[in-house]
């Protein structure tokens, strides 16, 4: 169970962003967070994946929290997708993906479970062919599954992705997507992404978090959450909701 008790995080003195914030991310389902530009949902992100400590409150993984544990067992429960990452030129998709497995790794660590590890996420998301490629000689789309490859070596059981597909056309968007639909419905990874697609959130998402000014404005179901006059007041766009035989969408204009 992840949760956070009471956050509160600014990064100037005298602006708070964050202020005593509690949420529980529901374990086993995909959470979409989305808001407006500078609301502060990267903060939260990284409030919620270590990567800053509160100010005050605590995140709190399976009641522990998460300041009290090492890097490596967090590393175990959680990895972090980024929207992009810095690359090294001489790296090839095997070397990426084989470092997701550094948190399990110790002197006496077992080489061969790592490898066969490697390999099995290499084939379940088509990288086999170009697993001695340069990751960086790779188009977006494939990028974005090796880098997720790498997240899912770490075995965890909360995958956190940051706009994971900003950078994609629409085809790899979709199928992105649909891949993280299958993780989550077929290992029950529980996934929290940032999402700027409200459509995307509609649709791919089976809780919603809607930010705005350090604070949560609504959360639950995303047709629930995402209504025209929320959007209309927190993102300034006229908006209305299309029901079709696949579900409702978003009109925005
Ligand atoms: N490292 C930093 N130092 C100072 N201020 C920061 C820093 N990172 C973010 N901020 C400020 O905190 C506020 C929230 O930023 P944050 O990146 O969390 O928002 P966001 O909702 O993720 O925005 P976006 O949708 O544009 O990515 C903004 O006003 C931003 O300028």
């Amino acid at each position: 169970m992840l949760q956070a008790k009471d956050l509160s995080y600014q990064y100037s003195a005298s602006v708070p962003l964050i202020t005593r914030l509690s949420l529980t991310i529901p374990d086993h389902q995909i959470t979409s967070i989305v808001g407006p530009n500078g609301s502060g949902k990267s903060t939260l992100f990284k409030l919620l994946t270590r990567a800053i400590q509160p100010m005050a409150g605590k995140v709190l993984l399976n009641n522990r929290d998460i300041w009290q544990l090492t890097g490596k067992e967090v590393a175990k429960q959680i990895a972090v997708v980024h929207q992009h990452h810095d690359l090294y030129d001489d790296l090839t998709v095997t070397d990426l993906v084989r470092f997701g497995h550094l948190p399990y790794q110790s002197l006496l660590s077992d080489l061969p479970e790592e490898s066969h590890n490697t390999e099995l996420l290499l084939n379940q998301f088509g990288l086999t062919d170009l697993k001695d490629s340069y990751v960086h000689s790779l188009s977006g789309g494939q990028q974005q599954r090796v880098w997720l490859a790498l997240a899912l070596n770490q075995q965890p059981s909360y995958l956190f992705l940051d706009e994971p597909t900003t950078y994609l056309d629409l085809h790899y968007q979709i199928e992105f997507l649909k891949l993280l639909h299958q993780l989550n419905a077929d290992e029950h990874l529980t996934i929290i992404m940032i999402v700027h697609d409200l459509n995307q959130a509609l649709q791919y998402s089976d809780y919603c978090l809607f930010f705005n000014h350090g604070k949560i404005i609504a959360e639950g179901k995303p047709e629930e959450v995402l209504t025209p006059k929320r959007i209309e007041e927190h993102f300034k766009v006229n908006c209305k909701k299309i029901q079709t035989a696949d579900g409702p969408i978003l009109y925005q204009y």
